[in-house]
């Protein structure tokens, strides 16, 4: 059985994160970059796919985590049966150069003895490399990769025959023996690897004073805080891009077959992002990604995808890797993501607010972003009654998703709204007709009058739990007749143990989404549920909803994509931007509403329409 995903904390350096376990092992690293292969992947099937294990020998040690401060810096303590203790801290720099990873070992109480087996496999755990000692450090190459093990005390060669390198060595308090892990292309020799003591403070410094410059201030600071942080870990800084989760093919269901590669930047789970820091203050962030997302789709309105590599790449072949077993056996697992090449009406919607939004904070113009705009306005105006796949990508069929349509409901508004509020030119009569046809139409055909609910698509019968997000989008108020009706037809039909599922899930679910049905609540879906009560005043009934979500977080707040309620474990991949999004968001809102924190950005004083 693997490991739960409750057990693995992140370290990462903005350009690729590593999960650790609470035993110590690092179980998946990608190097250089996010999508690049992993040369420990001991996650999606066991050591022998590459795991970098650090811990005390022997049986019944305790460990507790918890990240240094505001940081990515990670440091796990492990109380013995006979009162010795050792602390591991482990932290990737930020990076200038070279990745890297410090490993520090420290002794507390009594006298431990630690066992390092560093396993590299290249290729996601395909490839055995070649070690090469040089009288200093360790070398382990094949194909392209180079990784460099370097450690104060000193590291054997491998034994003869042995394709792992133990490290056996004994701390007392106050002793400290540091691992200094560097990645580079296999023809270079060598690496200047940094003097690594400093190198954890500094780290630890970069991040608090990152995390130190957000504008909440409410009673859910530390929850803000991580997620932030969380967020933070999953952008690219070289380009500004932002990965939807650092991790591959975690299952949405035990055993299934819904496993995807996420490490990519999705329009849809970007733009959120961009939002969020948005409104805790996070201008430069905002402006990286405004950046990144006009030099991504360039060119043609026609050709604008749904998600990008993390420099920009269109084309992420979706592969099988059929050697690796999968987390708790659940395969296939995937590199690159089929859902590429779909057509998704909402990221007009999304890119739409997103460059509205970020004018109304302020960003400095981008001569290219209003041309852009403009140039999607013009596809979206013979394209917006286009089937499409929606915003969970099924894989079966187009429809007319409400949401979708919603969306392009937004596109048409924040188009009306630049021309109205900032004075930009366009054709505005135009735009306001577009704008209340598409409203018209959604309310028409998307909503089901008998039952008193948006639907799913248009004419059918399922829900979908995305109608929540039309108050957040100014498509209706939360108090209107219609959203409560649509709220009250969640909570009967898609609501798990006061967790909601993103759509219904029945026999025709197949048809539907091209996929065998079963999955976990959705976390992003239940917080827009929060969002909702508080919106239309049941602020209580939203603070309860949220705070059973924050008690799904892991010991140190980090949240996956869903959560099984019947196995009591977070599923899919982790930890995800689209989770930790709506918990800034709504305890933002939150914070308004308890008089906490009234600095959030000009998207809260945005007022639906009726
Ligand atoms: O469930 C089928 C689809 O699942 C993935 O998409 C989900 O993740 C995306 C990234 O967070 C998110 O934007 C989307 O709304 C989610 O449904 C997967 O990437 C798809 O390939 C898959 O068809």
């Amino acid at each position: 059985m693997s490991i739960p995903l409750e057990d693995y904390a992140m370290i990462g350096d903005t350009r690729t994160a590593a999960l650790v376990s609470r035993s110590g092992d690092v179980d998946w690293l990608c190097l250089p970059r996010f999508d690049s292969p992993a040369c420990f992947a001991a996650l999606l099937g066991g050591p022998e796919h590459g795991c970098w294990s650090l811990a005390p020998r022997g049986e019944g040690w305790r460990a507790t985590r918890r990240y240094v401060g505001d940081s990515l810096v990670l440091e796990t303590v492990f109380e013995g049966p006979d009162g010795g203790s050792v602390r591991v801290v482990d932290c990737m720099p930020v990076r200038r150069h070279w990745p890297d990873l410090i490993r520090r070992v420290e002794g507390v109480t009594g006298r431990v003895s630690v066992r390092g087996l560093f396993t590299p496999r290249f290729d996601y755990g395909s490839t055995v490399p070649w070690f090469r000692h040089d009288g200093r450090r360790l070398h382990a190459v094949a194909g392209p990769d180079h990784l460099v093990l370097g450690c104060d005390l000193g590291l054997a060669p491998p034994r003869d025959g042995e394709d792992h390198v133990v490290t056996d060595f004994d701390v007392s308090p106050g002793e400290i023996v540091e691992f200094h892990l560097g990645w580079t292309t296999s023809e270079r020799r060598d690496l200047p690897l940094d003097e690594p003591r400093d190198a954890v403070e500094r780290t630890r410094e970069w991040w608090r004073e990152w995390a130190g410059r957000h504008r909440y201030q409410g009673r859910y600071d530390q929850a803000v805080t991580r997620s932030l942080l969380t967020l933070k870990g999953l952008t690219y800084a070289p380009t500004g891009g932002i990965v939807a989760a650092p991790t591959t093919s975690l299952p949405e269901k035990l055993g299934g077959v819904r496993n995807w590669d996420y490490r990519f930047c999705w329009i849809r789970d970007a733009t959120f992002v961009l939002l969020a820091l948005l409104d805790a203050g996070y201008r430069e962030e905002a402006r990286d990604w405004r950046e990144w997302l006009l030099r991504a789709v360039a060119g043609t309105p026609e050709q604008m995808q749904i998600m990008y590599g993390v420099d920009g790449t269109r084309r992420l072949p979706e592969t099988e890797l059929d050697w690796l077993p999968g987390y708790a056996g659940s395969r296939p697992v995937h590199t690159g993501n089929e859902a590429t090449n779909q057509f998704q009406t909402d990221v007009y919607g999304e890119v739409m607010e997103a460059m509205h939004l970020a004018r109304l904070e302020g960003i400095p113009p981008d001569e290219d972003a209003w041309r852009l705009q403009r140039a999607l306005m013009d596809f979206l105006e013979s394209h917006w009654q286009d089937p499409d796949n929606g915003i969970w990508e099924v894989r079966g069929p187009r429809r007319h998703f409400t949401h979708s349509k919603m969306m392009a409901w937004a596109a048409g508004d924040r188009a009306v709204r630049a021309i109205e509020d900032i004075s930009l030119d366009g054709p505005l009569d135009r735009w306001r007709r577009l704008r209340q046809e598409i409203r018209d139409e959604v309310c028409e055909k998307g909503y089901d009058p008998e039952r008193e609910t948006f639907t799913q698509y248009y004419g059918s019968r399922s829900l979908d739990a995305s109608m929540l997000m039309a108050p957040e989008i100014g498509f209706l108020p939360a108090d209107d007749p219609r959203m409560r009706g649509t709220v009250r037809a969640v909570e009967r039909e898609l609501t798990t143990d006061g967790l909601v599922m993103r759509y219904t899930m029945d026999k025709h679910t197949e048809q539907v989404d091209g996929l065998p049905e079963g999955e976990g609540a959705f976390l992003a879906c239940t917080f827009w549920l929060a969002d909702c009560y508080v919106l239309r005043g049941d602020v209580e009934r939203g603070r309860e909803v949220f705070e059973h979500l924050l008690d799904l977080r892991n010991d140190v707040g980090l949240l996956a994509e869903q959560y099984d309620p019947a196995a009591g474990r977070l599923m899919g991949n982790f930890p995800q931007a689209l989770s930790h999004i709506p918990m800034v968001n709504t305890a933002f809102r939150l914070a308004e509403h308890d008089g906490e924190a009234g600095q959030r950005a000009a998207r809260s004083r945005k007022r639906p329409e009726a």
